[in-house]
């Protein structure tokens, strides 16, 4: 039977969502495989009121991508998960068809929600019956229910969750209460208060076989339809069903208020910037330099992989992550940059993230004419723009030498900090940013070597995501590069 079965694996993710790609497939040694069918719900039907903002919070957008679309992608990754309904109102039905298709979600079915989240959760189960055209989604033998707005979920947890709820009918997660609830009196004095250790917070995913929970919400009042708010007491409550209870991570909050939008794009930009491959090329210096580079990332806590050699499409397919810096001596190796943006393009790599490229250039401004330096960086900044559409940012940090040998631990010090704040915050407004103001009139086309001494100054560098640097060529090995005009003595 085809993709009936699966199995669990992937590394722990945070966010969830941020592996990316196709589904996992590879058997987890001592895991339970899943060997029946398995769908979702995901109810996206509500209006976000208490985020105080005009679009409904599942449609707010971060990292140009809405919220609704890395829930969907943390149940799309999981192999063993056949369908994702989605449960949307109907003002937000053509909306939420052009999040699928710019996104590329591929297991994904859309209904209409209605005007409470139970009945929208009742709306989303139904699209497993026979539909009035006589067509349906295969029936799960278990349903997860997980709210649209809870987008960091694993795979390892899903599975708990479903495996559960095989077992015992019905499964949820929840979490120890942050604060100790009281009851209070309708004059507004506590009455009384409960015992935190003895409660939990019922949180999401929850799991309960189809047959279940379809039976429960089939009895259940209109009361319950229009107040309830706790799926795993339909089960209990209508069909006996004690649910498993199983402590999630703490990630399974829910976004609710406006600053858990915040919460939530920090956590993914977090998640991101972890990990970084440094392309060096063949040149030695490039090698060096890339190599520096990994000590100072490294001590930054983030995972450098250095690839050198000719560049093929393993940059991108062997390191898997989101950001790439690469090294360049001279302007005819910029062409390599536009092809690492071209692997990156056809990998489809960006659809899901912004994929962040630093272009480190060593002596740029010294080894060539002013002419040269300027075609280049407007070439730079024209590739950065066309990057961008692609969902790439492209950023610069120039580099240039000096006779003084101390500066050089320095030096890689500011790249590893300026490289370090373009992966986390990937901030599109410093992309293009190939401008040099020169102190006196900010035209470009006033910097030139000679001018170099009072360039020096790294506050503004990073204001323009643009260093300049001042290292001793004898460092750079072979003694090929030269200090540039005006610098010498
Ligand atoms: N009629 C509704 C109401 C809510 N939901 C969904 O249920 C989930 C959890 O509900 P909640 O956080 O309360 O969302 P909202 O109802 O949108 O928020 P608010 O209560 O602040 O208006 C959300 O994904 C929400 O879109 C739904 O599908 N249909
Ligand atoms: O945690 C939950 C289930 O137990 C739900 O997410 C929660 O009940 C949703 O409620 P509300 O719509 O009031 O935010």
């Amino acid at each position: 039977m085809e993709s009936e079965c699966g199995s669990v694996n992937g590394p722990t993710d945070p966010a969830g969502s941020l592996t990316g790609g196709a589904g996992s497939s590879e058997p987890f040694p001592g895991r339970r495989s899943v060997d029946f069918p398995v769908a979702a719900v995901l109810p996206a039907g509500g209006s976000g009121e208490r985020t105080g903002l005009a679009t409904p919070k599942q449609f707010c957008t971060f990292l140009n991508r809405p919220l609704i679309s890395y829930t969907i992608q943390a149940f799309e990754r999981v192999a063993w998960i056949e369908n994702v309904v989605v449960v949307v109102a109907e003002e937000n039905f053509d909306l939420m068809m052009d999040i699928i298709h710019q996104f590329s979600h591929k297991k994904v079915k859309v209904v209409l929600g209605g005007p409470t989240r139970h009945r929208s959760i009742f709306n989303g189960l139904r699209a497993f019956e026979e539909q009035p055209d006589g067509t349906a989604l295969r029936k799960p033998k278990v349903v997860i229910i997980h709210d649209a707005v809870r987008p960091f979920v694993e795979e390892d947890f899903l599975l708990k969750i479903t495996v559960a709820a095989k077992d015992q009918g019905a499964s949820g997660a929840i979490r120890p209460l942050v604060s100790t609830v009281i009851a209070a009196t309708s004059e507004g004095y506590l009455d009384h208060s409960l015992e935190r250790a003895k409660y939990r917070a019922s949180e999401m995913p929850q799991g309960f076989l189809y047959d279940i929970i379809y039976q429960a919400y089939q009895k259940c009042s209109e009361t319950d339809f229009d107040f309830g708010t706790e799926c795993l007491h339909l089960a209990l409550y209508y069909c006996g069903t004690k649910a498993k209870l199983i402590e999630g991570p703490p990630t399974l909050w829910k976004v609710t208020y406006k600053q858990d939008l915040f919460a939530a794009e920090s956590i993914i930009k977090d998640t991101l910037s972890h990990t970084v491959c440094v392309v060096a090329g063949d040149c030695a210096q490039s090698v060096q330099l890339a190599h520096g580079l990994r000590k100072t990332l490294g001590a930054r806590s983030m995972q450098v992989d250095v690839i050198s050699g000719p560049l093929g499409s393993r940059a991108v397919l062997v390191s898997g992550t989101w950001n790439f810096i690469r090294i360049t001596m001279d302007t005819s190796s910029l062409g390599e940059i536009a092809k690492l943006v071209k692997i990156v393009q056809d990998s489809e790599h960006a659809i899901l993230y912004p994929v962040v490229l630093i272009l480190v250039h060593l002596n740029l401004l010294s080894r060539c004419c002013l002419t040269e330096q300027m075609r280049a960086l407007g070439a730079i900044r024209s590739l950065a723009a066309e990057a961008k559409h692609s969902n790439i940012l492209l950023y610069g940090i120039l580099l240039n030498h000096d006779e003084r040998v101390e500066q050089w631990d320095e030096t890689m010090e500011n790249v590893a900090q300026i490289a370090a704040a373009l992966v986390k915050d990937r901030n599109p407004a410093l992309m293009p940013a190939w401008r040099h103001q020169c102190g006196r009139c900010s035209s470009p086309i006033h910097r030139t070597p000679s001018l170099l001494p009072s360039v020096r100054a790294t506050g503004r560098a990073v204001e323009t995501a643009l260093i300049e640097r001042v290292v001793r060529p004898s460092l750079l090995a072979n003694g090929s590069l030269q200090a540039p005009d005006g610098l010498d003595g």
